[in-house]
């Protein structure tokens, strides 16, 4: 088999608590956790897909929404991935503001 692998990273995004972790698992698992703690830093979960013969692999990096790891963490994933996944709760329009302090913060490591 001669096809190449193409790995892409995408970056899990927002508040605490709107889900990230769970729809990480369950984009690479499967299923939604039945238990999950709050994410402390960065975690790492992968997904092999194969579309039309085409080897991909899929990075996702789900990262914590707590203020204190905010600063420090997210900034260096924001340059490494190829793309960034903002999530929040339908049921929570605070999370869905919180995501334009995530896009500033975005723009302003790009910079
Ligand atoms: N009802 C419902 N609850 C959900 C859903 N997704 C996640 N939860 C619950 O919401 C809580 C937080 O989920 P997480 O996936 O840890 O959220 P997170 O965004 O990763 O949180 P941090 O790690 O703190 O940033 C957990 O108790 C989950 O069981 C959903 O689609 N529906």
């Amino acid at each position: 088999n001669t096809s190449e692998q193409y790995d892409f990273a995408l970056l899990m995004i927002g508040d605490s608590g709107v889900g990230k972790t769970c729809l990480t698992h369950r984009i690479c698992g499967g299923q939604f956790p039945s238990r999950v703690e709050a994410t402390i830093g960065v975690d790492f979960r992968e997904r092999l897909l194969d579309i039309d013969g085409e080897k991909i692999k899929l990075q996702l990096w789900d990262t914590a929404g707590q203020e204190r790891f905010r600063k420090s963490m997210v900034q260096h994933y924001y340059r490494n991935v190829h793309a960034v996944l903002f999530i929040y709760d339908v049921i929570c329009p605070g999370s869905f503001n919180g995501l334009i302090a995530w896009i500033e913060e975005l723009y302003h490591g790009k910079q």
